[in-house]
């Protein structure tokens, strides 16, 4: 599996995604993997060395399914797309940062965050393969694996609703001060990307902005077999 070209991530129009994320908190990423690429990484899942551990959704109260952690060295087209979506969404995360008064500010480059990362003891990769069968779910969660957080991450649906499988939607939840929570279900193809709010984001208010809390998850899968591949950009503790 070779990596992938940066030219289909440049190519995005970024400032509308940036203006999904201001409004939403997310924002799809069309056709952010070829066909062939979901089937070859979904295809790797399984008891390799690619892999630095396995986690029973059921048995830590996530959910049910199961997902693994890739190891150092990443899969190529992994590690490409860690390092070739980093340099578009930092300047979102920075003004989110700046706009809701937090001192954290990131690097241009993938590299230098991760530098970054490892010096706080934030070492073990975080990229990770989920796979979810009839029945199984994700609770609704948060990614934060050290002080280090990088503020969005990406999910990629690395199979086709409706023919691999039924139900389990990427789903979505803000929950603003004061107020009830809002959900969102996002509408994903197989190869579509999705990129969210990790933690917290800005939300224009009449008296300036104030801060809302994402969680995101996967409803119940009625039928068939869904494989995801999560891209989150700071490295676990
Ligand atoms: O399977 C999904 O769509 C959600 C995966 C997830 O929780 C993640 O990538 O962090
Ligand atoms: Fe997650």
């Amino acid at each position: 599996m070779s990596a992938f070209p940066s030219t289909r991530i440049d190519a995005y129009d970024w400032d509308a995604i940036a203006g999904d994320l201001d409004r939403e908190g997310w924002a799809v990423l069309p056709g952010l993997l070829a066909d062939a690429e979901c089937d070859a990484v979904a295809g790797m899942y399984g008891p390799t060395g690619a892999f630095r551990s396995h986690v029973h959704m059921a048995r830590h109260g996530f959910g049910k399914g199961e997902y693994r952690y890739f190891a150092y060295p990443l899969p190529p087209l992994v590690e490409a797309a860690r390092i070739c979506l980093y340099p578009h969404v930092a300047p979102i995360a920075n003004r989110w940062s700046e706009r809701m008064g937090m001192a954290a500010r990131f690097p241009a480059d993938h590299a230098s965050f991760l530098a970054r990362c490892h010096e706080a003891g934030q070492r073990r990769p975080t990229p990770l393969l989920l796979e979810y069968g009839e029945g199984d779910y994700n609770c609704l969660h948060q990614d934060l694996y050290g002080d280090h957080v990088f503020p969005l991450q990406v999910a990629v649906l690395l199979s086709q609703p409706g023919r691999d499988f039924t139900g389990g939607e990427f789903v979505l939840t803000e929950q603003r001060p004061r107020m009830q929570s809002r959900a969102s279900v996002v509408p994903l193809g197989k190869g579509d990307g999705v990129l969210f709010a990790v933690n917290q984001r800005p939300q224009r208010g009449t008296r300036g902005d104030y801060r809302v809390t994402l969680r995101h998850g996967v409803s119940t899968l009625r039928s068939g077999r869904r494989h995801t591949l999560g891209i989150i950009f700071h490295d676990a503790a």
